[in-house]
């Protein structure tokens, strides 16, 4: 009941002061996705919570993970699609990763060049689940405090960006230093997101709720490691 009485109560506040309901913050379903074990649940960790997980298992199926920002005086939500990484964790998922999306971020671990091999599989996924070049992309090699390990170099990574059309970003979900760099790689992107001008829903081919960005200028890739 106390929950009821507290909606009632703020309902009843809000309309002292203007009958309008409150102003929803617009939210940007972001999906994460790339081979297990590259970091993706580390990096949506890192991001929304600021710090890095002590464990981790391998994700079954997709994990949320929301953090509300502000641009320019508007809240944003921000809704990280965490998703598994294993085929065998991710089959039944896969259509409702691919649902009303509205940026993706592929991720490979700069230590494993079979990761980074991998990411032409995923970009097909999403072509055939229609996110193609519309859709704000980015590329993120994640695992990048493992100096000595790295096995795929800054420069292939940046040509396989460019032969994409997407920027690229070196960084550590782990490295506590990175943790700007990871807000920052995210925030890139929303950013990008609310300065889109989404076309009217009436606009949309097959006049599904996928809201279809406008194609957008590809910033040049940066690497903060
Ligand atoms: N050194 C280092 N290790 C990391 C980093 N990010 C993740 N890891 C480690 O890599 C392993 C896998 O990380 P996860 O975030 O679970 O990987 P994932 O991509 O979510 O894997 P799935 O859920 O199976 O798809 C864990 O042992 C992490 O501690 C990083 O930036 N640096
Ligand atoms: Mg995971």
């Amino acid at each position: 009941m106390a929950e009821m009485e507290s909606s009632l109560e703020l309902s009843s506040s809000f309309s002292a002061s203007s009958s309008l309901p409150p102003p929803r913050s617009r939210i940007f379903k972001i999906i994460v996705i790339g081979d297990s074990g590259v970091g993706k649940t580390c990096l949506t960790f890192r991001f929304c919570s600021g710090r890095f997980p002590s464990k981790t298992e391998a994700t079954i199926g997709v994990d949320f993970r929301e953090k509300i920002v502000e641009i320019d005086g508007e809240q944003i939500k921000i809704q990280l699609w965490d998703t598994a990484g294993q085929e065998r964790f991710r089959k039944s998922m896969v259509q409702h990763y691919y649902r009303n999306v509205h940026a993706v971020v592929f991720v490979y671990d700069v230590t494993s060049l079979s990761s980074f091999q991998s990411l032409p599989t995923w970009i097909e996924e999403c072509r055939q689940h229609s996110l193609g070049n519309e859709v704000p992309r980015i590329i993120v090699g994640n695992k990048c405090d493992m100096r000595d390990c790295v096995k795929v170099g800054t420069d292939v990574a940046q040509k396989f960006a460019d032969v994409h059309g997407m920027p690229v970003f070196e960084t550590s979900a782990k490295n506590p230093n990175d943790n700007d760099h990871v807000e920052a790689i995210f925030m890139t992107l929303a950013h990008k997101l609310k300065s889109q001008k989404p076309l009217m829903l009436s606009q949309l081919s097959g006049g599904d709720s996928t809201v279809q960005l406008k194609p957008e200028q590809k910033p040049a890739g940066v690497c903060w490691c």
